[in-house]
């Protein structure tokens, strides 16, 4: 995809990145357009998360990188944080805070000077609650939440952060299949709605594929496809990059990804 293509939200262009000192991405070339769904796919280790960390500006990265006109490692915390939202992986939850104090810090980049929320603050925070079936759970302490409960929170807190681009770092890891389904449709329809970009890491290529119109395939740093769902998952490729054995069934929702088992160990 080409920034010929419409507006683009997410421009990288010679991204590299370090973890520890480690160079873990190189070369790496993604332009985005606004208001579309890219999922990152990739084995374990491939670099999806620095990727999105970098995009956020949580890590160091050489080369260009812009974000709806915000550069991520210079821009001002505030601004940045009022345009990208990350919903982490591995979520950090301080001790004793309710499930409502968590969502509401996603209103912190719009809190004025004072940090007195607005009745807008609060509205938003009320219909990111009711939006992700969260009432009941409102005055709960987020540490004791089980984990695809804790994730949807996690989101809940992405969303009312109100940014231009989402980026979502395994958000249904944890979630039953219907969960699943709530969610992914829950940002696509917001995708839709309010122009918003997404990206997200996925392991679970059928979904990647249902929802995302771009599939950008890493392995071991560096984009090795960026396509359409159908030109990424080929039989080859998935057994040349993850080492998995696996048909594909083309459907008219997009390709689905059926492991397969080995043959020939069990009688
Ligand atoms: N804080 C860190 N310090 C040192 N190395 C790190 C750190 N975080 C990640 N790495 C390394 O960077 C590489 C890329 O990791 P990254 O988390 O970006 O991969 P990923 O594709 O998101 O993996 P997964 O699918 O397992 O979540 C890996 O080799 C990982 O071990």
């Amino acid at each position: 995809m080409t920034e010929s293509e419409g507006p683009a939200a997410v421009v990288c262009r010679g991204l590299g990145a370090s973890r520890g000192g480690i160079p873990v991405l190189y070369d790496v070339d993604l332009v985005v357009p606004a208001g579309s769904w890219v999922s990152l796919v990739g084995p374990n280790g491939s670099g999806k998360t620095t990727l999105l960390y970098a995009l956020a500006g949580l890590v160091e990265a050489s080369g260009r990188l812009d974000v709806m006109g915000v550069r991520p490692r210079s821009s001002r915390r505030r601004e940045i944080a009022r345009t990208v939202a990350l919903m982490p992986q591995r979520p950090v939850v301080p001790e004793g805070t309710t499930v409502r104090a968590l969502v509401e810090l996603g209103r912190t980049p719009h809190l004025s000077r004072f940090g007195t929320p607005t009745a807008r603050d609060r509205t938003v925070v009320d219909e990111v609650i009711v939006r992700l079936d969260l009432e009941d759970l409102a005055y709960r302490a987020a540490s004791a939440l089980s984990g695809g409960e804790l994730q949807r929170v996690v989101l809940a807190r992405a969303l009312a952060q109100e940014p231009r681009v989402l980026l979502l770092d395994e958000p249904t890891s944890a979630l039953d299949i219907g969960h699943q389904q709530q969610v992914l449709d829950l940002v696509d329809d917001l995708r839709g709605d309010r122009e918003l970009t997404v990206i997200a890491a996925m392991h679970d290529l059928t979904s990647a594929a249902q929802y995302g119109q771009r599939l950008v395939l890493l392995d071991r740093g560096r984009i090795v496809a960026d396509g359409a769902p159908a030109e990424v998952l080929t039989v080859d490729r998935l057994r040349e990059v993850y080492g998995a054995r696996v048909e594909i069934l083309e459907r008219s929702d997009g390709p689905a990804v059926l492991p397969l088992r080995s043959t020939g160990e069990k009688a």
